[in-house]
């Protein structure tokens, strides 16, 4: 199966309310979606405004020096001048999009069908008299009668596209539909590749993008954590991982899907829900009783592909919804042993607390304690974590503190932050002799003026 990604993360993705990329995080984005693995990155619309133009001018040269390798599209009107913008930034490909459902030739561009063809052909061969690679958008093409969405495609393939986009613009399609239209189009217009577009407004944008490939589409348009107008388009790390399981087809590397969704995440401003798939905290956690006792004999129980495929672990929490395998499980781990009738015991007491939203590690123990009428000894962590924030002095440079930071044995991972402190910085130590020492040689680096460090007591 011929499929890849188109990440619209940077064009899509900064449509959602509220999101701004500045120009070094629209590279940083970038480079992350090329180490990804994405086909194609969507960079922006560089007529919109001069910082969306500088950055796809960083992120071209970039791409000129072999340290992104996607290919990189423009958004653009069906416009002459917003082609020869794209067209000054040497993209490899511009995207031009026209509203082609008579809703839109009325409502927007108020162009009967014949003038929209004309427009068309016009601005897609002046794309390609300007030496670029066209792509062109059927928008709203779900919504546009079928003989006439025939044509738009023929004209845009005959002036010189070579591929084209059908968008699910308001996202009404379900997957039998999607697969039709695409099975239609590839039949009645070959002679291009069609790329699937779709909005989630009915929650069915990765069914439909599947559907769209069965139907012969070979590239989805897709944006990290969903991000796009409205509530969004495909969230890649849903569609990702469905194309895995379902066709065995690798469109990115799965690993570093939760990494890159953290970064869009810090960059959007826009919090990803826990129960958000794959990548949300609650994805790989379970609960019910029945679910744990279920995993801890073999988690393909409850789970459809393994935690570590997407660089995650697996967890369940204790409530009033536990049952004894998770306990005597969780005391295991604990390093403490009871019997059964202790167990129960503790069990009971779990049950009776209907509104205890969580029994955390300190819990289970304080009640274990209780039931026996024991001290008990837990094993100690096998590593104890922390997080320390830094200062730097005035007039140091954050970065080379940052640098040197991120060299020191046991840091895990170095944060540039807003705020009283400069920088985050995630430690792991085997005990708190070892953890001092870290602190030592963080507290010694040059430019550091003072730290506060803060133990993590739990992780969900
Ligand atoms: C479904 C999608 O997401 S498609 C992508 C949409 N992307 C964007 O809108 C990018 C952000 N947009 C912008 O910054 C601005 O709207 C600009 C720079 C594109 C245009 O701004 P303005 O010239 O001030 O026009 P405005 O946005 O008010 O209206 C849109 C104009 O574009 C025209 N237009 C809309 N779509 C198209 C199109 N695909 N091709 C050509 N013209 C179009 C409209 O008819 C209208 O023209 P008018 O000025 O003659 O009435
Ligand atoms: O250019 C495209 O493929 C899609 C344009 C768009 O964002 C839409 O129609 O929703
Ligand atoms: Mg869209």
């Amino acid at each position: 199966m011929k499929v890849g990604i188109l990440d619209s993360t940077l064009r899509e993705g900064e449509q959602t309310p509220g999101v701004v990329f500045t120009t070094e995080q629209r590279v940083e984005i970038a480079k992350a979606l090329s180490d990804l693995g994405v086909a194609m990155i969507e960079a922006g619309h560089p007529a919109v405004s001069p910082d969306i133009y500088e950055g796809i001018k960083r992120i071209m040269k970039l791409k000129r020096e072999g340290e992104i390798t996607p290919e990189i599209l423009a958004h653009s009107r069906a416009v002459k001048r917003d082609v020869e913008v794209a067209g000054e930034l040497e993209v490899d490909r511009v995207a031009i999009f026209y509203g082609v459902s008579d809703i839109h030739l009325k409502a927007k561009t108020k162009t009967t069908r014949e003038q929209a063809l004309n427009i068309i052909a016009e601005v897609v061969s002046h794309a390609k008299s300007h030496g670029m690679k066209v792509r062109f958008t059927a928008e709203d093409a779900t919504r546009t009668d079928l003989d006439y969405l025939v044509t738009v495609a023929k004209t845009a393939r005959d002036a010189g596209a070579d591929r084209v986009s059908l968008a699910d613009t308001v996202g009404i399609l379900y997957p039998t539909k999607t697969r039709e239209l695409f099975s239609f189009m590839v039949k009645e217009v070959p002679g291009v590749e069609y790329d699937i577009h779709a909005h989630n407004d009915l929650g069915m944008a990765v069914a439909n993008a599947l559907a769209a490939v069965e139907g012969g589409a070979t590239i989805i348009h897709a944006t990290v954590n969903g991000l796009g107008e409205r509530v969004g388009i495909v969230p890649l790390q849903a569609v990702a991982a469905a194309l895995k399981y379902h066709f065995n087809v690798q469109v990115v590397r799965l690993d570093k899907l939760v990494e890159v969704a953290g970064l869009v995440e810090k960059y959007s401003g826009i919090t990803m829900p826990p129960n958000f798939p794959i990548t949300g905290d609650y994805a790989y956690v379970h609960k019910a009783g029945v679910h744990v006792a279920g995993i801890l004999n073999d988690p393909r129980t409850y789970e459809f592909m393994p935690p570590e495929t997407f660089g995650r672990s697996r967890d369940y929490v204790i409530d009033k919804y536990t049952g004894k395998h998770a306990l005597k499980d969780r005391f295991e781990r604990l390093g403490v042993k009871l019997d059964d009738r202790e167990l129960e015991q503790v069990l009971a007491k779990i049950k009776s607390s209907q509104n205890t939203r969580y029994f955390r590690d300190v819990d289970l123990l304080e009640i274990a304690e209780e039931v026996t009428g024991k001290v008990l000894k837990p094993r100690p962590p096998e590593k104890i974590e922390a997080v320390i924030s830094v200062k730097c002095g005035s007039n140091v440079y954050t970065t080379s503190v940052t640098r040197r930071l991120a060299v020191i044995p046991g840091v895990k991972e170095v944060m540039e932050i807003s705020g009283d402190y400069d920088i985050v910085v995630k430690v792991e130590a085997r005990d708190s002799a070892e953890l001092n020492n870290v602190i030592e040689s963080i507290r010694s680096v040059k430019g550091v003026e003072s730290t506060l460090t803060s133990l993590v007591l739990k992780k969900i």
